[in-house]
């Protein structure tokens, strides 16, 4: 991969952008289309993406613990029995996209609809349709005009029916449930097969997908192994980057706008850094103050997972890759938790792991919040990662409806069927289940929102993604999301990148 090294890099650049992961490749990748605009992408872990871990998406969880992995940690959880939680992302080329379960889902309209109404014009799911169908190129299944087909992202669908998803699709029918075609698109109420970012077996990331097209442009250059440590300010303009690569020190300047997609912990880390932030909280620190602005890394949340249920099956299968979406209760405007059949089983029981299918449930329309705070100005120290797992209360009583919804499940007469011998089952008890799911629930790792899009107090970006009370900035990734979409949220990152990249295009060119 032709990349290049700290010692050939120039003063300045028209753009700089931080970090090399899901947003940060695509928009690097879009704004060098333009050849007279000169754009360097930074980023702190290293190209190889084609190691057989993130090659073959089946082995997504071998890169934990790694060297591509930053490998968070959260604090305490008083509300999950006072559990700490391991948040992985990617720290490599493609960022997460390199290391993900590589599930692509757009989201539900009503997620993007209350974006919009919470001030953020242009951000509607009308709107941004076009965008996700751009994005994406459906290599099976039908498009029937409700899906791309010639965007850079190609999907993989699970079209291919084993007999666990059919049962699984009867089980969904014989509860009320709708079947539908898909459910990787836009997210309604029911179950269906979804899409993978997979091409003949292997990953097809962002790096794939939008950077190795463009990386041998010569107005694009692209160093990894760098890590940007703060930005450079005149005044409130931000003017570029400060950081170190090959035990060099960089100073490099900006000419227009510099893009902050280091993600949902390293874009609000970076900017606290800087000294944007809240004030008192960075004066605290020793950092000097260039914009206060409190909600940084505020209004952090994630959905969260619990295994339900695992039983013993009647026939071993191999892959599944169904889902449903569906309420735990009614008067909400979307389905809140996501339930996902898996030709596996987990947990600890005497169910065997290869002979066995188990079914997952997510909270998808959090309420609960927590916060990403600096601890020391120092690089290394860890960051305090608070994501107030259960803080309202209505989000453990959704998940436990949930878990509850899925022992039904099992139980439908379809799903019966496929079961054989030992199963696992929750606790029946209300106490008890609430204790099992505060002691078994995890990440989903879709964290979201420490830089949130909007127009009040608590914002960080305005609707045009720059950062208010200073200019020069923009911050493009999912920490922009002001709240979570009901699905994972890759396919929502690409658009936030989309729309970043065609708004700093238009900018420059007025
Ligand atoms: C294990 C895992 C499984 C997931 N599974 C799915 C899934 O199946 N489907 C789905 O839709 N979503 C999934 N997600 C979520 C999805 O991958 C993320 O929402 C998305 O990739 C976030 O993109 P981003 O650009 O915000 O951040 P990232 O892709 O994480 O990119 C941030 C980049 O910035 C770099 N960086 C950070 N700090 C600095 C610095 N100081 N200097 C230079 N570079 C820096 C990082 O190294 C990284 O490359 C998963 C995530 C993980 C971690």
């Amino acid at each position: 991969m032709p990349l290049v090294t700290a010692d050939v890099l120039t003063d300045s650049y028209d753009h700089i952008v931080i970090g090399g992961g899901s947003a940060g490749a695509l928009i690097a990748a879009r704004l060098s289309e333009d050849s007279e605009c000169r754009v360097l992408l930074i980023e702190a872990g290293d190209a190889s993406v084609d190691r057989p871990s993130m090659v073959d998406p089946a082995l997504w969880f071998t890169n934990f613990g790694t060297a591509a992995d930053w490998q968070y940690r959260t604090v305490e959880q008083p509300n999950a029995n006072g559990r700490r939680f391991d948040w992985n992302r990617g720290k490599v080329l493609g960022g997460s996209s390199s290391i993900d379960a590589a599930v692509w889902v757009w989201g539900h309209p009503a997620d993007f609809d209350a974006w919009a109404d919470a001030g953020n014009i242009g951000w509607d799911f009308g709107s941004l349709k076009p965008i996700f169908q751009r994005l994406e190129t459906r290599l099976h299944g039908s498009c029937d005009g409700r899906r791309g087909n010639s965007g850079r992202m190609r999907l993989t669908s699970t079209s291919d029916r084993v007999p666990l998803t059919t049962a699984f699709f009867q089980a969904c029918k014989e509860m009320g449930h709708a079947v539908l075609d898909d459910v990787s698109g836009p997210i309604s109420e029911g179950c269906g097969t979804y899409d993978f970012t997979v091409v003949n077996g292997q990953r097809f990331s962002v790096t794939r997908a939008f950077l190795l097209p463009s990386i041998s442009r010569p107005n694009l250059s692209v160093l990894t192994d760098a890590n940007v440590d703060s930005l450079i300010f005149d005044g409130t303009r931000c003017a570029g980057v400060r950081g170190e690569a090959d035990g060099k020190l960089l100073e490099i300047r900006s000419r227009h706008d510099v893009v902050l997609s280091a993600g949902v912990m390293g874009s609000p880390r970076l900017l606290m850094r800087s000294g944007v932030g809240d004030a008192a909280e960075l004066e605290r620190l020793g950092l000097n103050v260039v914009a206060n602005l409190p909600g940084v890394g505020e209004n952090l949340h994630d959905h969260c997972l619990v295994s339900a249920f695992a039983a013993e099956a009647a026939a071993a299968t191999k892959s599944v890759g169904a889902r449903l979406y569906a309420r735990t209760s009614d008067g909400i405007p979307a389905p809140d938790h996501e339930v996902i059949i898996s030709a596996w089983s987990t947990g600890q029981s005497d169910v065997p792991v290869e002979r066995g299918f188990s079914l997952h449930t997510a909270l998808v329309r959090p309420q609960s919040r927590g916060r990403l705070a600096l601890t020391s100005t120092d690089w290394d120290a860890p960051l305090l990662i608070d994501p107030g797992y259960f803080a309202e209360p209505a989000d453990l009583a959704a998940l436990c409806t949930a878990v509850e919804m899925c022992v039904d499940l099992a139980a439908a007469p379809a799903l019966l069927k496929q079961r054989s011998g030992s199963v696992r089952t929750p606790p029946s008890s209300k106490v008890k289940l609430r204790e099992f799911v505060r002691n078994n629930m995890g990440t989903y790792w879709n964290p979201v929102g420490t830089c949130s899009m909007g127009v009040d107090a608590r914002s960080v970006v305005d609707p045009t993604l720059c950062v208010h009370g200073v200019s020069n900035l923009r911050v493009a990734d999912s920490s922009v999301m002001p709240r979570i979409t009901t699905g994972n949220t890759l396919a929502p990152t690409l658009v936030i990148a989309e729309r970043a990249a065609s708004l700093m295009t238009a900018a420059t060119s007025a």
